[in-house]
This record gives structure tokens, C-alpha cells and sequence, in this order.
């Protein structure tokens, strides 16, 4: 099924799914906006009491204890402020943290419903930059920005509407600032330049990409002699970034910087007017002052907001990567069936499409009898694995069905289906843990029988021969296994799990002759009384499988065991004559 048709209509957007996301802690977050609030009344105190201390001193008697009083009243007013400021931010990152652990919870939770398939064709760095990096971004947020807004709007506000109460005239002249903002403000957050920083922030990631390919792929490269090529994919990345960071800077720097001059400069209304009415006696000299550290100083916190436009199109970004996982559409089952005795699986008039357009398998039908052996060969591309997965429901069929003990596998409980399918993929995968804790994956198995899966699976030897044996952690300095190792690691953690239906991968990267045979016993230990679903690249290993299935361009092209196809099916005759000619090619 193509990602495009899992997704549903998402309801939201940016700051409004923002605010969505953040409701689920309102009271928390109403809490931190009110104490920013109150922090902004109070951090005006002080300078309405400078101004009471100024008229004090410029009257013709001056009172100490008066003076005192008001220096008194300031500390604590400053220190209640600053006490109400911590216990903002304190809420705001309660919730914020409430809210990122939540999500995070609610990405595993949906990770674990989405099929398997989605999370193999996703990115693991799109995975990860989505559930650590656009998580961590909205903790900024909430935790953060919404204090800050708060009080970047309530300072200003409140100091405005007291500077009105002291003098009119020279409050509209400190407004002026405020006008030129508002004019300037929506021009620097314009749409257009919403999508040129939504634009610079997949230059980044394109860029990161470019990095992480080309690390990754040196030894290839190195060894293809690719350096110059893949160095200019990389560089172009990099000039791509470069790019976009000049065009941002071009776009930007010009109203920023007439911004940054005018908010500097925002003293000069004031002055103006105030050096006016103060010669003309209209107002007082603490009046004056008042407005030259009041009605400028009201400006600052606005400086907060002039970045607000930049955070919301990093949230906008964030919140839709987030979305596009979290209303991404989720496997669908029909009932609650359990699996018991019956582990037959039957393939019926099954047709599958990634994409919705193309089928990558048309009408396969077969059936695998319970505790036998079916071997799938055919050409490379012709459906093996898309076959193999959909039994495990890394995808659902686009039509037809398959059933396990006769019951659709839609119908199955996932967690059913799962306990009783081992699958043996090619790329054997270890998890920085010790390697016991990598053979038993969390299942419920004794010492004793983890350590007969390892004998089983010819691992052993090796594992004991590692530094601290069993306890040794893959990961750690000096600790390296072959590939044919890891694969039997792989092996034993089947062996151990006792599936009664396999899927195996089979390997082919490892095959030298040693640890072949020793790959082959592990494997004749892990099929025994098992209904098995082999991926054949070495058709010499499944001639004495119960039956064949020949795929080619998604469709079974032959059916039947090794001596029948030989004769009945002409693409198994020309593979296995390949394969014959390949084997003696190899010996000579
Ligand atoms: N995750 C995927 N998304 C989209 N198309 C895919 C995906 N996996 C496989 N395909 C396509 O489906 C077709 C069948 O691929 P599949 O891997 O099942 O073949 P295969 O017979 O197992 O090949 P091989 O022997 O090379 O592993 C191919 O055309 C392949 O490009």
C-alpha cells in the first residue's frame, strides 16, 4: 500500500496543531502564562517607584524614610517578580515535558500499529530526526516561546497603559515604535518567507543526508574508485545549503536590520518631545525621566517576538512530520482469532501493489502444508521477499488472501500472529547489548535453553571465546563478529523463539565453505517440524524441499519439487543449469 493512501486528512496545522498538542496541558500552561502576566505588572514597579524617588529628591523636602520605603518596596517587589518568573518557566516545562513525554509514548504506540513494511521504508534517520529532533523542538516551544510571548506582549501593554495614565502626549510618542513594528512585523513574517525557511530547513536535512550517505558509503566508494562523483553529490549538498543560506540572508538582513536600527533608536520620539515639553515647562523632570527609562524600555522584550516567525515555521515543519506519522493509517484487523494447532499457510489468488499502480505479484496461489518445507526461487525482482513479508504483514495484500490454519491472517491477533512466525531476515541486526540479552530478545527463556538455541545454531564456540562470553557486549571496543557469525546469532534467536512457522531469508553473503556448513546445520536444527517458507539464492540447498514455487514478475511460473520443474518448467531449467555452471566455475 502506498504511504500517499495511508494517510487520512489531518485536521490541523502548524501553530494551531501546536496549540492542539499543547491543550492537553492547558491548565499547566494557563498557570505559566498568568505568573508571566503578574511577573510583568510587578517587574513595573520598580520603575514607577524610581519615578516616585525622582519626585521625592526634585521636590523642596526631601523625605529619607519615604525614599527608603520605596527602595524597599522595589527589592521586593523585583524579588517577588523574579520568584513568580521561575515558577512560570517552571509550569511551562512541566507541561512541556508532560506533553513531549506523551508524544513520544503515542509515536511508539503507533510505530508498533503501522505496518512493518512503512517503518523498513521509512528513513531511520527521518524516524529519528521526527521522534528525538521535532519532539525536542516543541519542548522549546512550549516550554519557552509561550512564556516569552506572554510577556513580551503584557510588558509592553502594561507598560503603555500606565505611561497613558502619566502623560498622554509623550505615551502616543512612545507608541511610535509599536506602529513601525506592527508595519514591519508582517512583512518579516510573510508566507514567503514562511516557505523560504521551511525551504532552508530541508536544505539541512538534504544536507545531513548527503554527510550520512557519504560516510556510510566510503568503503564502497573507495573501493569503486567513486571518491571524485560521490564527493560532488556530497559537495552539492553542501553548495545547495550554501545556496539557500545567502538567499535567506539576502531576503532577510535588509528589514532585520532596519528592525534592529529603529528599536535601537527608539529613544528619539521621546527624547524629542519630552526635551520639548520639559523647556516649556509642560511636564516634570521625574515625568521625563520616567518616559526615557519606561517608554523605551517596554521595547525590549519585544525582541523576543522578532524570532517568533523563524520558531513557528520550524514548529509548522516539525508538527507535520509529526502528523504525517501520527494519522498515517493503521493496519486494519477483523478480528481476534488465535493461532493453535494448524500452522498451514495458504496463498490465495493473492495480488499486491506498493505503489496502488503497479503489481509487484498477480494471482499466486499455493498452499505450504503444515511442517513442510516450500522453497521460493526466481529471478532477482520477481517477488520473494514482497511474498515472504506479506505473510508477516509487513503489508497487507492489495487482493486475494492468505491464511494461516485456514483463518485469513486479518482476522489473526497481531500479537498471535507474531508469537508464532520466526523470521530469518538477510541482514542480521544487533543491539548495543550484551549478546545473551541479543540471542533472548526479551523472550521468557532459561539460561539453559538460550544456551541450546546457541549450540544449535553453531554460535557457542565463538560467544565463549569472546571476552566475557555471553555477558560481552556487542558494541564494545575490540568486539567484532564475522557476518556469518552475526547470521547464526540471528539463527539462535529463532532456534530460541521455537516458531512453528519460519520464513527464512536464505544467505548468501557468507557463503564461504566453512561457516556455509555451519550455517546449513544451524539451519537443518531451526526447520525440524516446522512449516518453513525458504527464499532460495543456492538452489542446490532446497532440491529436497517438499515443494518449489517459481516466481517470475510476480507470478507462479512453477510448481512442484526439484526433479518435476527440471522437466515441467523452462525458467527453473535455465536457473538451475546457472546455478550448476556458476558452482563449477567456482571450483575451477
Ligand atoms: N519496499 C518497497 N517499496 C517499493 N517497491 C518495492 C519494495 N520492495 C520491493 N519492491 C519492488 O517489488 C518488486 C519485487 O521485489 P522483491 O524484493 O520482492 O523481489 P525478490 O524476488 O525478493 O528480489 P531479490 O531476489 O533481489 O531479493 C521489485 O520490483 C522491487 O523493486
Amino acid at each position: 500500500m502506498s504511504q500517499a493512501s495511508m494517510k487520512t486528512t489531518q485536521p490541523k496545522n502548524g501553530i494551531t496543531r501546536l496549540l492542539e498538542i499543547a491543550g492537553r496541558k492547558k491548565h499547566l500552561l494557563t498557570l505559566s502564562a498568568l505568573l508571566a502576566i503578574i511577573y510583568s505588572l510587578l517587574s513595573l514597579i520598580p520603575y514607577i517607584l524610581v519615578y516616585h524617588i525622582i519626585q521625592e529628591m526634585t521636590g523642596n523636602i526631601v523625605h529619607v524614610s519615604q525614599i527608603t520605603s520605596y527602595l524597599i518596596q522595589a527589592a521586593l517587589a523585583m524579588l517577588l517578580a523574579n520568584g513568580l518568573l521561575y515558577a512560570s518557566g517552571m509550569s511551562s516545562h512541566i507541561a512541556a515535558f508532560t506533553i513531549l513525554y506523551e508524544l513520544r509514548v503515542q509515536m511508539a504506540e503507533k510505530l508498533a500499529k503501522l505496518p512493518l513494511g512503512f517503518i523498513n521504508n521509512t528513513n531511520s534517520g527521518t524516524l529519528k530526526k521526527i521522534m528525538a529532533d521535532d519532539i525536542e523542538r516543541l519542548e522549546n516551544f512550549i516550554a519557552h516561546s509561550i512564556p516569552d510571548i506572554v510577556k513580551g506582549i503584557a510588558l509592553p501593554f502594561c507598560s503603555l497603559i500606565y505611561l497613558f495614565t502619566i502623560d498622554w502626549r509623550l505615551a502616543l510618542a512612545s507608541c511610535l515604535p509599536m506602529v513601525f513594528l506592527a508595519l514591519v512585523i508582517p512583512r518579516m513574517f510573510n508566507k514567503d518567507r514562511r516557505e523560504l525557511l521551511t525551504q532552508y530547513h530541508q536544505s539541512i536535512e538534504e544536507m545531513n543526508a548527503g554527510i550520512i550517505e557519504f560516510v556510510r558509503a566510503m568503503p564502497v566508494i573507495k573501493i569503486f574508485g567513486h571518491t571524485a562523483q560521490s564527493f560532488d553529490r556530497y559537495t552539492s549538498k553542501v553548495e545547495g545549503f550554501h545556496e539557500m543560506v545567502n538567499r535567506w540572508i539576502k531576503t532577510s538582513s535588509a528589514p532585520y536590520a532596519v528592525f534592529i536600527s529603529f528599536i535601537s533608536n527608539a529613544t528619539l520620539p521621546v527624547l524629542a518631545l519630552g526635551l520639548y515639553l520639559y523647556f516649556s515647562t509642560g511636564i516634570s523632570l521625574s515625568v521625563f525621566i520616567l518616559f526615557l527609562i519606561l517608554g523605551v524600555g517596554y521595547i525590549r522584550p519585544l525582541f523576543s517576538l522578532s524570532s517568533l516567525g523563524s520558531q513557528l515555521s520550524v514548529i509548522d515543519h516539525g508538527v507535520k512530520r509529526l502528523d504525517e506519522v501520527l494519522f498515517s493509517k493503521e493496519q486494519e484487523t477483523f478480528g481476534e482469532a488465535e493461532l493453535t494447532t494448524d500452522f498451514s499457510i495458504a496463498f490465495d489468488h493473492v495480488a499486491f501493489s506498493y505503489d496502488q499502480q503497479h503489481l509487484v505479484l498477480r494471482q499466486v496461489s499455493f498452499d505450504v502444508p503444515q511442517g513442510s518445507i516450500t522453497a521460493l526461487v526466481g529471478p532477482s525482482g520477481s517477488g520473494k521477499s514482497t511474498l515472504a513479508q506479506l505473510v508477516a504483514r509487513f503489508w497487507d495484500v492489495t487482493q486475494g488472501e492468505i491464511r494461516i490454519g485456514g483463518q485469513p491472517i486479518q482476522s489473526i491477533k497481531p500479537e498471535a500472529l507474531m508469537h508464532q512466525i520466526s523470521f530469518v531476515f538477510q541482514d542480521s541486526f544487533l543491539f548495543q547489548q550484551s549478546i545473551y540479552e541479543n540471542i533472548r530478545m526479551g523472550m521468557d527463556k532459561t539460561e539453559m535453553e538460550l544456551i541450546a538455541a546457541a549450540k544449535a545454531a553453531q554460535c557457542h564456540d565463538f560467544i565463549m571465546r569472546l571476552p566475557q562470553g555471553y555477558q560481552t557486549r556487542w558494541g564494545a571496543d575490540g568486539i567484532h563478529l564475522s557476518g556469518g557469525e552475526q547470521q547464526r546469532i540471528q539463527l539462535a534467536r529463532a532456534i530460541l523463539k521455537d516458531a512453528p512457522i519460519l520464513i527464512l531469508d536464505e544467505a548468501t553473503a557468507f557463503s564461504d565453505p566453512e561457516n556455509e556448513q555451519l550455517i546449513q546445520q544451524a539451519f537443518s536444527q531451526l526447520i525440524q517440524r516446522k512449516t518453513v517458507l525458504v527464499i532460495a539464492h543456492r538452489l542446490s540447498t532446497i532440491t529436497d524441499s517438499d515443494q518449489i514455487v517459481v516466481l517470475d514478475k510476480g507470478s507462479v511460473v512453477g510448481h512442484g519439487q526439484h526433479q518435476e520443474l527440471l522437466k515441467s518448467c523452462p525458467l527453473y531449467q535455465t536457473m538451475w543449469d546457472a546455478h550448476m555452471q556458476a558452482k563449477t566455475f567456482a571450483l575451477t
